[in-house]
């Protein structure tokens, strides 16, 4: 653990020094303009964060410092007998910019290990709450119930020196990602399973044994877990998910508060719940027509009465890709390999060759192309995991090895209060009839 920190702070310092560097010199310069409907539409395409974990590609998605999916399936250390990637891997690549060894991450996978006791009061603050509770409120809830654990929000009340922020950001980073399983095991167990808890196994990997607490101990879907923590793990900084932690972590919020906020980004159906989304959408559909294999044309037919409904066609489309999401084929790859004859599965391929036409023909989707959520629930169903309204829990669990790891390079680099101009409609209108000579005044 040390060794890590000490790399981090190195790579922080580096990486500090540079920025300054880069400020001084270019400080002034204009990197692009923003116009009118971009503060009206999202924000879309302007370029104001700096996250160092990830990069976006509109063609070619995302690349976890510099490396792709592919590549990160292809280079990361493995489990013993496996061939997906460890998530563990990916946080220290997140982390310290570097490709792990075998033994760099067995060392961090004892690391979590360690500190992965959830004290019992957190579960049972969440075992208060209503069964009917959705399993991303009970969530972070237990989240939230642990915040009085966090290193940083202690330190900050003796008094911490702001040069102590990283250390403490980054000690709470590795609590927190230990525990998450457990929380999120629990919130399974308890909703699912009739509450049994089930105890953690110290002889698996982070994912492994999640997927062990879980209750499902087949090696297939093991594999599924570590793929699945690391192709959801981060999306560059402006995601909902990621820019709330960052956002709120700004504020000097700790990490389970910045965490917390996030995942409520995350529960969103425009966001992280589009999962549940989807496999709730063709299991309807399944219903409606009677038959668990629906044709092309049956699907197109579906599809129409969606959109004539007013609704949105979940897991498609994307505010930043343009193509088929990379994670979506990396799943499609897991699901050739392990199921190819899985009805549900080939569902998903069928309504991969009819959406994008018809999205398309509309005339207004920018991206008519399947993103990550598009297929993930039908992998975890093939397994038995057919409780739909969790999945968004899974990339919660995901989500937090890149947000956390943002949050230790936001102290780290001492980023400040984050806090953007807003104006008024009415502001604009007297700016756009020149009675003001800038916009807010
Ligand atoms: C992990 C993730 O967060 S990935 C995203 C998960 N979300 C989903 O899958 C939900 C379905 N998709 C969507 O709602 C959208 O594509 C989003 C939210 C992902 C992106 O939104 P935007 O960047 O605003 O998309 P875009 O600029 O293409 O929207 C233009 C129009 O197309 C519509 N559109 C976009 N995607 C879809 C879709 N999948 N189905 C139907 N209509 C769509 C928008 O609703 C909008 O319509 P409007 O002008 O009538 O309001
Ligand atoms: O990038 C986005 O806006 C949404 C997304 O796919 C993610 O956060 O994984």
């Amino acid at each position: 653990m040390e060794m890590l920190k000490q790399k981090f702070k190195a790579q922080a310092d580096k990486l500090g020094e540079e920025i300054k560097a880069i400020l001084k010199e270019h400080g002034d310069t204009v990197i692009g303009q923003t116009t009118l409907a971009q503060v009206y539409q999202g924000m879309r395409g302007m370029t104001a964060l700096i996250t160092e974990t990830s990069l976006l590609d509109a063609q070619d998605g995302i690349r976890f410092r510099r490396h792709s999916i592919d590549e990160l399936r292809d280079k990361l250390p493995k489990a013993n007998g496996g061939s997906e990637p460890l998530p563990e891997g990916l946080f220290y690549l997140m982390l310290v910019g570097e490709i792990p060894t075998q033994e760099e991450v067995e060392n961090l996978t004892s690391i979590l290990q360690r500190r992965s006791h959830v004290p019992s009061y957190v579960f049972e603050t969440m075992s208060a709450l209503p069964k009917e509770t959705h399993p991303m409120t009970m969530f972070v809830v237990g989240v939230m119930a642990l915040q009085g654990e966090s290193t940083f929000a202690k330190k900050y009340a003796e008094g911490m020196n702001k040069k102590e922020y990283w250390a403490a950001t980054f000690e709470d980073t590795l609590d927190l990602i230990a525990r998450l399983p457990h929380i999120a095991a629990y919130v399974y167990r308890r909703k699912y399973k009739q509450g049994k808890a089930l105890q953690p196994d110290g002889l698996l990997d982070w994912a492994g044994n999640f997927a062990h607490m879980l209750g499902y101990d087949d090696d297939q879907f093991k594999e599924l877990m570590r793929l699945y923590m690391v192709i959801h793990a981060d999306h560059e900084g402006g995601n909902v998910s990621a820019h709330t932690t960052h956002l709120v972590g700004s504020a000097l919020s700790d990490p389970y508060l910045s965490y917390a906020a996030g995942m409520n980004g995350l529960a969103g159906p425009l966001h992280g719940l589009a999962n549940q989304e989807v496999i709730k959408w063709i299991f309807e559909m399944q219903e409606q027509l009677q038959t668990k294999e629906p044709t092309a044309e049956q699907i197109k037919e579906y599809v129409e009465k969606t959109l004539s409904e007013g609704k949105v066609v979940p897991g498609y489309g994307h505010a930043v890709l343009r193509k088929t999401d990379p994670r979506f084929t990396a799943q499609m790859d897991f699901g050739k390999k392990h199921m190819s004859d899985d009805p549900l599965v080939n569902t998903v391929w069928r309504i991969y060759e009819t959406v994008p036409p018809i999205l398309q023909s509309l005339g207004k989707v920018k991206n008519p192309w399947p993103n990550v959520d598009a297929h993930s629930g039908a992998l975890l169903v093939h397994y038995g995991m057919v409780e739909y309204e969790y999945y968004t829990v899974l990339f919660a669990v995901s989500r937090a090895l890149g947000v956390l790891s943002s949050l230790c390079w936001d102290r780290a680099l001492s980023m400040p209060l984050e806090r953007p101009k807003s104006v008024t409609t009415a502001a604009v209108k007297r700016w756009l009839n020149k009675e003001v000579q800038n916009l807010g005044d």
